[in-house]
């Protein structure tokens, strides 16, 4: 490979520092199916969306109570799916770390330095209107109100991924909503053993350094939401091995207390909202 393929590649990617997709290792030699932190020793657990359980995969009869996590399967219908899908092609894609894309309907946010505001925000995307409509009839979304809409574009071509987090709670308020678009895919949970499992400290530990993981299936056209111990004390992420085909996701967040009646930043949360609720996006 020329140093100029190798320009060609890295500049077709938006991974910056520890981050990496499969455009920028190949030309290093370095492409794995799997991302780098999937190594470590794991205790897989699987979700089961009925019995709110995590369920233990290896067959050994185990299992622990799993809550905040809802899952509304058939959320969008084939039709509504291929009109999203339309809608976000015609809007541009941006490059994002670890192989992902992404496109961002909210404020200008400085997450370190806590700071918000509007830029050049016009409002959600109009396609979506009907859908938030939609969602707040589930009895957990009551009330909700996105004040940001973040698309992101998953391909496997690119090793696409996203690393173990925390979504930010200072701004962004309890329960994170995504829509899955395109093909099925896994949200995995993790935390240390003992936490996740209340080992008493120095009983086990083997068991204690390991983390449990535990794998919430993501069906196309399904709709997810986070919130509670999921939210705040669980990280989660989408690993390369489960982007098998091309997903798209649409994650709708609300605002946190503080920008909410009664907040100290209540104010600013109005102007926010009144923005972001008029769906004055339209694509293209
Ligand atoms: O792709 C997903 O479903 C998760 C996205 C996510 O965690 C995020 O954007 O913070
Ligand atoms: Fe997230």
């Amino acid at each position: 490979m020329t140093a100029t393929d190798t320009q060609t590649h890295a500049s077709q990617c938006g991974c910056k520092g520890i981050r990496s997709c499969l455009l920028c290792e190949r030309p290093k030699g370095q492409d794995h199916p799997l991302n780098g932190n999937e190594a470590k020793v794991k205790l897989h657990f699987c979700y089961d969306p009925v019995l709110q359980l995590a369920l233990r995969e290896d067959g050994k009869p185990s299992s622990f109570p799993f809550p905040g996590v809802f899952l509304w399967e058939d959320f969008l219908s084939e039709e509504e799916e291929k009109a999203l899908v339309r809608q976000m092609d015609k809007d541009v894609w941006i490059l994002s770390q670890s192989g992902r894309k992404k496109q961002d309907f909210g404020p200008k946010v400085n997450f370190k330095k806590r700071k918000v505001r509007l830029g050049g925000f016009q409002g959600l995307p109009a396609i979506s209107q009907a859908l938030v409509e939609r969602m707040v009839q589930e009895p957990l979304l009551a009330g909700f109100q996105p004040v940001e809409q973040c698309n992101l574009n998953y391909h496997p071509e690119r090793g696409s991924s996203i690393d173990p987090h925390l979504d930010d709670s200072w701004l962004w308020g309890e329960r994170l909503v995504t829509v899955n678009m395109l093909s099925d895919s896994v949200l995995t949970m993790s935390l240390q053993a003992v936490q996740a499992l209340e080992l008493r400290p120095g009983s086990e530990k083997e068991e204690e350094e390991r983390e449990v993981q535990v794998a919430v299936r993501l069906p196309r056209r399904s709709l997810v939401v986070l919130y509670g111990e999921a939210r705040h004390k669980w990280k989660h992420a989408v690993h390369r091995r489960d982007v098998a085909a091309r997903r798209l996701c649409s994650t709708y967040r609300e605002l946190s207390a503080e920008f909410l009646p009664g907040g100290s930043q209540a104010e600013v949360g109005v102007k926010l909202l009144d923005v972001a609720l008029s769906f004055s996006h339209t694509a293209g």
